[in-house]
């Protein structure tokens, strides 16, 4: 993965190393630059809250000490939640899920090409049946992840239907990993949560369901997530997938969405190629953030 931190808070933090000592203006810039990132004020509060109890404890007037507890503290609040891919059944069957346009059929492809990293086969289900374009999109991705694709027979076909034959032929000739596509956007919220409930049912006919994940752009932040809001209630989600961080100021928003849902982040999209995706690391992902 190409290093493109845009999200960093080192550019907001700069104004912070400029004092010699940590006074109340720090601590205005500190609160200015997590509010900037996207933190949410609830975390903000907090992070500032433990912070100056953190600084009145070890007595340091030091701003470095400062940006190496932020650190900590933002390590230690990711790591609250356990954000390893639950893929061991054979096969492992995921749902991908969220509203269209933030970034779904892209996900599909590059998540198809890590697990091939990996050793692991992938088959790419498209129950998203409406679109003829959206079918050929995903297979573009799915065929530059290096995995197989099954498409509806007609358009419009039953999305449950349509997993129903990805399982199948994932069972039919030993392929590892099973990733469904789902539809963004229907006439009914919900229709679209009647007709992921649907997809559920039909698959665990044949295999368990092993993760849902809910793909969220980071650049629409919280918006993103107040219009993925049914799919927190309704769909089962396991795991986030945050997506366009590299075109984002927004990399609080990682902890907030995190800490809002109580959901883990699973995985993290940094660009429009095929490799730009990762597995989430809090502690990587703290040194990035805050340097
Ligand atoms: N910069 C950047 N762009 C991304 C990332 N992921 C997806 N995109 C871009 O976001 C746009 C939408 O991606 P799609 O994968 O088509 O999104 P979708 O949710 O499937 O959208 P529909 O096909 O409309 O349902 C495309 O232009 C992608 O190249 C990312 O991590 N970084």
């Amino acid at each position: 993965m190409a290093e493109r931190t845009p999200w960093s808070l080192s550019g907001a933090l700069r104004g912070m190393f400029q004092r010699p000592t940590i006074t109340e203006d720090t601590w205005d810039d500190l609160e200015t630059a997590l509010v900037g990132a996207d933190f949410g004020p609830d975390v903000t509060e907090a992070v500032i809250d433990e912070l100056r109890a953190n600084v009145e404890r070890y007595r340091t007037t030091d701003p470095r000490d400062l940006q190496r507890m932020l650190r900590e503290t933002i390590e230690e609040r990711l790591s609250k939640y356990d954000t390893t891919l639950r893929l061991t059944e054979r096969p492992a069957v995921v749902l991908v899920v969220g509203v269209n346009g933030v970034g779904k059929t892209t996900t599909i492809g590059k998540f198809a090409r890590f697990l091939g990293t990996y050793g692991r086969s992938v088959v790419v289900g498209a129950a998203d049946t409406f679109r003829a374009a959206a079918v050929d999109q995903l297979a573009t991705w799915a065929e530059r992840g290096g995995a197989q694709i099954v498409r509806p027979q007609q358009q419009g076909q039953d999305p449950a239907s349509v997993a129903f034959q990805t399982v199948e032929f994932a069972k039919r000739t030993g392929t590892e990993i099973v990733i469904i596509d789902t539809a963004g956007r229907l006439h009914t919220k919900g229709g679209l949560m009647d007709e992921l409930t649907k997809i559920r049912r039909v698959v665990e006919k044949q295999a368990p369901v092993s993760e849902v994940l809910l793909v969220l752009d980071a650049t629409t932040g919280q918006n993103g997530l107040a219009q993925a809001q049914a799919f927190i209630e309704h769909a089962g989600v396991t795991g986030l997938v945050v997506t366009k961080l590299d075109g984002s100021a927004k990399g609080g928003f990682v902890l907030a969405v995190q800490e809002q849902t109580g959901i883990p982040i699973k995985l993290v999209g940094q660009g429009e190629g095929i490799g730009d995706l990762t597995g989430f690391t809090p502690h990587v992902f703290a040194q990035k953030l805050v340097g």
